[in-house]
């Protein structure tokens, strides 16, 4: 055995609004997914997303189903999206090789009974993953960056300039509900997802990275009216209720990846609310 899960429940606003320091952290932050040999992860009870990372060191591990589930193999009844955020590495589907590179992503369908993630040959895996509920399966696909559908948003002088790599999103693959990508600050540029949006329609997950070691990212959360704050270091990830901002300020730039899973598999489906209207 070499995985580890745990659960954390929904949470309404209202009680949200009590929470000191030390319970955001417990609720949201996530904030330790790389153990050598091991899956750290997280089942949350928002459109049930498994939020987790792979660190295979000294041999190769496998995708083990969790009690969580009640299935026999881990994608009996569910989809997986991967990101590799550290060296090229294998990851066998049933037998199948895929060699994903650095920010490269593979997305496995619904039925995938073994799933084998093998060391870096030179240098380490790092493999962060989402995985949702899925009832139907769709074929396992590599995706590069080249494959990305890719947007430019924001500016200098705003502190927010910065590129969206929409990987696993429907015009690039099929998916049950998973959506995932990666976002990229230009040096300089500090704020994500600003001016910031809800998407009740859909929960989200951020996973920072690409932070120096000796910088942070203050990502926020809560109603636009009612904010609050997590202070973040690098290789963590956040978990976002569907009535939840999401968006960061970093003390440098960075590098993150969002994941959601919900109701439409709509990118552009998103409530924005104006920097003035936040409180
Ligand atoms: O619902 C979409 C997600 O919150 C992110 O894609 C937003 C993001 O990467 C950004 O604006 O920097
Ligand atoms: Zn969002």
């Amino acid at each position: 055995m070499h995985t580890f899960i745990t659960t954390r429940y929904s949470n309404h606003p209202e009680d949200v609004k009590n929470y000191d320091t030390g319970k955001l952290r417990d609720h949201f932050l996530i904030e330790s997914l790389f153990v050598n040999d091991q899956i750290n992860c997280v089942y949350t009870l928002n459109d049930r997303l498994i939020v987790g990372g792979i660190h295979p060191v000294s041999k190769a591990i496998t995708l083990e189903t969790v009690d969580q589930l009640k299935a026999s193999y881990f994608l009996e009844r569910r989809e997986i999206g991967i990101i590799n955020v550290g060296a090229a590495t294998t990851i066998e589907v049933d037998g199948i090789p895929y060699q994903v590179s650095h920010k490269e992503a593979l997305y496995i369908g619904q039925g995938a009974k073994e799933v084998l993630f093998h060391p870096a040959q030179s240098g380490e895996t790092y493999l962060y993953f989402n995985s949702a509920p899925a009832h139907k399966h769709f074929p396992t696909k590599k995706v590069g960056v080249d494959d990305a559908e890719v947007v430019t948003l924001g500016s200098l002088e705003n502190s927010n300039h910065r590129t969206i790599y929409k990987l696993l999103v429907n015009s690039v693959v099929p998916t049950c509900q998973l959506q995932m990508g990666m976002t990229e600050l230009k040096p300089g540029s500090v704020w994500n997802t600003m001016p910031a949006h809800t998407h009740d329609r859909r929960m989200e997950a951020y996973f920072y990275f690409d932070l120096a070691a000796d910088q942070a990212v203050c990502h926020y959360m809560g109603q636009a009216e009612e904010t609050r704050h997590i202070w973040m270091k690098n290789n963590q990830a956040v978990i976002s209720p569907p009535w939840s901002i999401h968006s960061g300020a970093g003390t440098s730039n960075y590098t993150f990846i969002w994941g959601m899973a919900g109701e439409n598999l709509d990118y552009g489906d998103m409530d924005t609310i104006a920097p003035t209207a936040l409180k």
